[in-house]
């Protein structure tokens, strides 16, 4: 799994006419053989979901009234190019949002960032999961299963690698304190949530997710469904390691799926990403660099490096080493290198891509 970052985003319920527009004039380009159509009639709308080739889109998002969703296929000029969850896209057609009625997308508009996967480590394919979120929720449960140490690494060096903001929420803490899992993740300040079976999600997750595009990651039966169930009631996710068989209206186990979520005491809200299917992931494409520029005070040092420096624990002449005992990192930044070498290490070790 990974992330890029291209650029800046904008919220999904703030999208104008105007800067769909520009976007797609940005170059100036016209294609060289045969006048394609501009659409410039066309509509944005959000994807949803995505379901065997038809994409559920939220046109006129944050509209009282006219907010509504619409089923649509892909117009054939889009080629090869994926449509995923989270896309920004411009719709024509039937955009009533009634029953038996299609619209076609026609674009996809530039993606702030990707979430990827590729099968293992060293695997060049990538599949586009995600676009344009900017949060990182890992869930982990205290306890069954066994929290897994590595498989935390991995999805945050995925985070940092694009420089985008992870969070960690621990569940079942009513089976088990969220003390280990709190000091794996202490010296780098990821933001730690606690949820337990029954209990209303807390204020405190609920505005973390408010103005953000939060994707949910986690192993099988960590409570991940449960937690999206509890912040999103509609949402009606399948719990409890149910095979669920696909049925009319009910979404396939291996489909992401995007969600509005209230923030507390309904005011404000953002939008979760449940990703069934991102439960393992290949970091091949991973930057070690940009995981430690990732934090203000470690990006000043690792700047005066030796060239080729992996900044792990073995590298001759790192410039950590010395800012450590020189005291340009104190006792938090050394901390914070020695779990980042940590995380790095673990995603290269022997069975790294086995998590
Ligand atoms: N004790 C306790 N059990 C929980 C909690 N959250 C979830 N569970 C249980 O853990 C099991 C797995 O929960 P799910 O929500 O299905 O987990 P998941 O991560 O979605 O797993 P998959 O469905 O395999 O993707 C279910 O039996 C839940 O009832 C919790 O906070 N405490
Ligand atoms: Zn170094």
């Amino acid at each position: 799994m990974g992330w890029r970052r291209t650029d800046a985003y904008d919220d999904y319920g703030q999208w104008s006419e105007d800067d769909v527009r520009v976007r797609a004039n940005r170059k100036g380009s016209r294609p060289r053989t045969k006048v394609r159509p501009m659409h410039e009639d066309a509509q944005e709308g959000i994807v949803l979901t995505v379901d065997r080739g038809r994409y559920s889109c939220l046109v006129d998002a944050g509209h009282r009234k006219r907010e509504r969703t619409v089923i649509a296929a892909r117009a054939r000029e889009l080629g090869r190019k994926s449509v995923v969850v989270g896309d920004r896209v411009a719709l024509v057609g039937d955009l009533s949002g009634d029953a038996g009625t299609l619209a076609r997308i026609v674009r996809i508009e530039e993606r702030s960032t990707l979430l990827r996967r590729s099968a293992d480590d060293t695997d060049e394919v990538e599949r586009v999961i995600v676009a344009n979120a900017d949060q990182l929720c890992v869930v982990v449960a205290a306890a069954q299963p066994e929290p897994r140490p590595r498989l935390i690494d991995r999805y945050l060096v995925a985070a940092y690698d694009a420089g985008i903001e992870p969070m960690l929420v621990i569940t079942k803490t009513d089976l088990e304190p969220a003390t280990a899992l709190r000091e794996l993740v202490a010296p780098l300040q990821v933001p730690v949530f606690e949820s337990s079976l029954g209990a209303e999600p807390s204020n405190a997750l609920r505005e973390a997710l408010v103005d953000h595009r939060t994707v949910m990651v986690g192993h099988s039966g960590v409570g991940k469904s449960t937690l999206v169930n509890a912040l999103v009631p509609s949402a009606a996710r399948a719990t409890g390691h149910v095979n669920v068989v696909t049925g009319r209206g009910r979404h396939t186990s291996s489909s992401s799926v995007a969600y509005r979520v209230d923030g507390p005491g309904g005011i404000g809200h953002g939008w979760i990403i449940d990703t069934p299917g991102v439960r393992s992931f290949g970091l091949g494409h991973v930057d070690p660099d940009a995981v430690f520029r990732a934090f203000p005070g470690i990006a000043e040092v690792v700047a005066e490096c030796p060239r080729g420096c992996t900044h792990l624990a073995d590298a001759p002449d790192c410039e950590l080493d010395e800012a450590i005992s020189d005291g340009r990192l104190d006792e938090l930044g050394a901390a914070r290198v020695a779990s980042l070498r940590r995380l790095l290490v673990s995603m290269t070790g022997p069975d790294a891509a086995s998590d």
